[in-house]
């Protein structure tokens, strides 16, 4: 079958034709792979829109330009394949960078067009979740969109920022290869999940499980079966077949318990029976099972003061706490800001249809920010910025807390409307709305726990929220 020759335009063309050029465009745009298509000359004549998510070129509108005038502004490292192209060869290379991961290149020529060249551009991480869900292997890092793989944090880049940040981290992945246990310490938003993901790939094989559990969001009664599993029958409800524990899924890998401070005490003595020897029963069986899992945790709260009011086990705590990360609040690294405003931007434009661009006063307000909800609440402020839309006079009312004297509790009543040309969903809109007034509630109230009581909901809904990433 062949088909008409397509380009990216709006040229009038008969229905039919027209509409096969569309649905073929359409096809291009939403392949699972990166595809660039150079011209004779060298430029790039076609990219779809995964190409211009891996390659981070977005913003600068790489068509009509040749591979070579715009590698410098990549991410990647478009050496090898330039190195192809210079020497008119095809085949496949690998490809990498920091932040994007690993990336499968192959370079094909087109027979009928001397020079004319075809790239397509694999992300290998989104393929290995991909066969770990053919496998049907719980993938519970819960990695949902390519987009959201791409925007995990540029530890590198901020480590060079931050001497502080990078001695911190440095620490944990020394202890790590020695084998011993890291806490890691901090408020709320600091980033804390993130370093335990960039800790266990820094140790781990990129198929080993990375299992995220956070402590405040399993009711109690369900704690000892989440975690250690049951077996079949072991009590009213239970599963015919059983039931693996998130200890046996991390099997392997890592098991990151978030928000430590909040485990039961009952529980308590179990988990540090499995830390002793990592042998631990199921609900509900005699029989003992052993794993091999590195233990990260977390908190953000003091858990030798909990220790002290008997609300921690001290033995648990230096079990777990062999060596210990704690991570500054944002406004004492104020040196990672343009960072990261510029990272938030780049992953929010990628979904809007008009690019979001802040004011030098806006920019000025946020770098003065003093961010008690952390790099979380710059994430979402930045967010809401671009639903409501770039009203300079009505946002810093609107978002009424980027006075840095007055890190205040915005009015409930934020505006349900943004610019209507500002690409956002009604449901971008609404989510930007419900966050604040959930990050408004925690500040307000002090806990996760206390302001899910004041806004009705159970601690789960504002736990999943909070981590729900943009
Ligand atoms: N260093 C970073 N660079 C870029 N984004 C980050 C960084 N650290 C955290 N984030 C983003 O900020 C948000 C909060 O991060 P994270 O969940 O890791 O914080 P936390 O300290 O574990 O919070 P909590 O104590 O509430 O569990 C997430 O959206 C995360 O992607």
């Amino acid at each position: 079958m062949t088909l008409p020759p397509v380009a990216h335009t709006n040229q009038s063309a008969p229905g039919a034709e027209l509409d096969r050029a569309r649905l073929l465009l359409a096809a291009f745009d939403s392949a699972p792979d990166g595809i660039i298509v150079l011209d004779g000359a060298g430029r790039i004549v076609q990219i779809n829109r995964e190409a211009l998510a891996i390659s981070g070129l977005r913003d600068r509108k790489p068509l009509g330009q040749t591979l070579d005038a715009v590698a410098p502004d990549s991410p990647l490292n478009w050496t090898p394949v330039q190195e192809m192209l210079a020497g008119r060869h095809t085949g496949e290379v690998i490809i990498r960078s920091e932040n994007i991961g690993t990336v499968f290149v192959t370079l094909r020529r087109v027979a009928e067009m001397p020079g004319a060249v075809i790239l397509t551009l694999r992300d290998l991480a989104v393929f290995d979740h991909a066969r770990r869900m053919a496998s049907g292997q719980r993938d519970p890092a819960s990695f949902t969109s390519t987009v959201e793989r791409r925007l995990r944090p540029d530890f590198a880049r901020q480590r060079q920022l931050s001497p502080y940040l990078d001695r911190i981290i440095a620490r944990g992945e020394r202890a790590l290869l020695q084998g011993a246990r890291v806490i890691i310490t901090g408020e709320s938003g600091v980033g804390k999940t993130e370093i335990a993901r960039h800790l266990h790939s820094f140790v781990a094989n990129a198929a080993d499980p990375f299992v995220a559990v956070n402590c405040a969001a399993i009711p109690e009664s369900l704690f000892e079966s989440e975690l250690f599993g049951y077996e079949k029958g072991a009590f009213t409800g239970a599963s015919s077949d059983g039931k693996k524990g998130l200890i046996e899924a991390a099997d392997g890998g890592t098991l990151f318990l978030d928000e430590i401070g909040e485990i039961p005490l009952t529980l308590q003595a179990k988990l540090l029976s499995f830390l002793e020897d990592g042998l631990f029963l199921r609900v509900g069986s005699t029989r003992l099972r052993r794993v091999n899992v590195r233990i990260i945790s977390a908190t953000n709260r003091d858990l030798l003061e909990m220790a002290g009011e008997r609300k921690f086990r001290e033995d648990l705590y230096y079990r777990l706490a062999v060596v210990n990360m704690p991570i500054k609040p944002l406004r004492e690294m104020p040196e990672l800001l343009d960072h990261l405003i510029e990272r938030f931007i780049t992953a929010i434009n990628q979904r809007r249809t008009v690019p979001m661009v802040l004011s030098a006063d806006l920019l000025g307000r946020l770098k003065a920010y003093r961010y008690p909800g952390n790099i979380r609440e710059l994430s979402n402020l930045l967010q809401q910025i671009s639903v409501l839309g770039d009203d300079e006079d009505e946002l810093p009312r609107r978002l009424g807390g980027l006075d840095p004297a007055r890190p205040a509790v915005a009015p409930a009543t934020l505006p349900a409307t943004g610019s209507a040309d500002d690409g956002q969903t009604l449901r971008d809109r609404v989510a930007a709305f419900e966050m604040r007034a959930i990050e408004d509630a925690i500040r307000l109230h002090g806990s996760k726990r206390k302001a899910a009581a004041a806004l009705g909901v159970d601690i789960g809904t504002i736990v999943r929220k909070t981590k729900k990433e943009p």
